[in-house]
């Protein structure tokens, strides 16, 4: 039985396979594409490969120029060709939950100017029904109270995320991220409405209709689905 961290390398290697020459690559956040981004420097150190990147968090920035990887502004890139990144859930219509790590808003944006993208998820990603993972809404500090009621009341279960030391988590935009303790999502296209209706959410962590492909293991196999 290989350890998640060996997982989750496996899977962000693999979709390095998918980055060509020339392209504009959108580098998403977290533990798993973060092996993706070491092997695109590794590809980019002993073959050569010319690509140029855009980032979705801070983090990644920091990871991806560390490495020697070229990161451009988003808004210096005519289009973006293919945006690699993690996921906390998908099922099989590859509607997935985003935002564990608090970049959803930069994920967002980044795979909506992407003509291609490619999740890459260790086996605890898939599920036959989303909403187990608590869905991440970014919010406006201002006035998030009353943001929040409005989750209440709507019997949302919402949690305002804090750092590990008790702080309060701010994103990248220096928004807040509510968790909503769902359970199941029965309808993820509705539920996305209903929440960006509300002024004070800036986005949310459901993703519908964006990855074209995830890679993921199951049964101890690297294994795609495309949608
Ligand atoms: O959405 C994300 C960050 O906002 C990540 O892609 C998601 O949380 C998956 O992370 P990991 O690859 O570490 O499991």
């Amino acid at each position: 039985m290989e350890t998640v961290m060996e997982e989750k390398r496996r899977v962000g290697e693999a979709a390095a396979a998918y980055i060509e020459e020339g392209m504009t690559v959108g580098l998403g956040t977290g533990s798993t594409v973060y092996f993706t981004i070491h092997k695109l420097a590794q590809l980019i150190k002993e073959k050569g490969l010319v690509v140029q990147t855009v980032s979705t968090s801070k983090q990644t920035t920091t990871l991806a120029t560390s490495l020697g990887i070229l990161v451009r502004d988003l808004n210096e890139v005519a289009h973006v060709d293919l945006t690699i990144d993690g996921c906390d859930e998908f099922d099989s219509a590859l509607c997935g939950i985003k935002g564990g790590g608090g970049a959803l808003l930069f994920e967002k944006i980044v795979a909506k100017a992407s003509d291609k993208n490619i999740w890459v998820g260790d086996s605890s990603k898939a599920v036959s029904q989303l909403g187990e993972f608590p869905l991440p809404v970014e919010v406006l500090p201002f006035g998030f109270k009353h943001t929040l009621k409005k989750f209440q009341e709507a019997e949302l279960n919402p949690v305002l995320r804090l750092t590990s030391d008790g702080k309060t988590y701010y994103t990248d935009s220096g928004n807040f991220i509510v968790d909503l303790h769902l359970k199941k999502i029965n309808d993820p296209k509705a539920l996305s409405s209903w929440l960006n209706a509300i002024p004070g959410v800036i986005e949310n962590g459901l993703f519908i209709d964006v990855a074209d492909k995830v890679i993921f293991i199951k049964d101890n196999i690297v294994k795609e689905v495309n949608r």
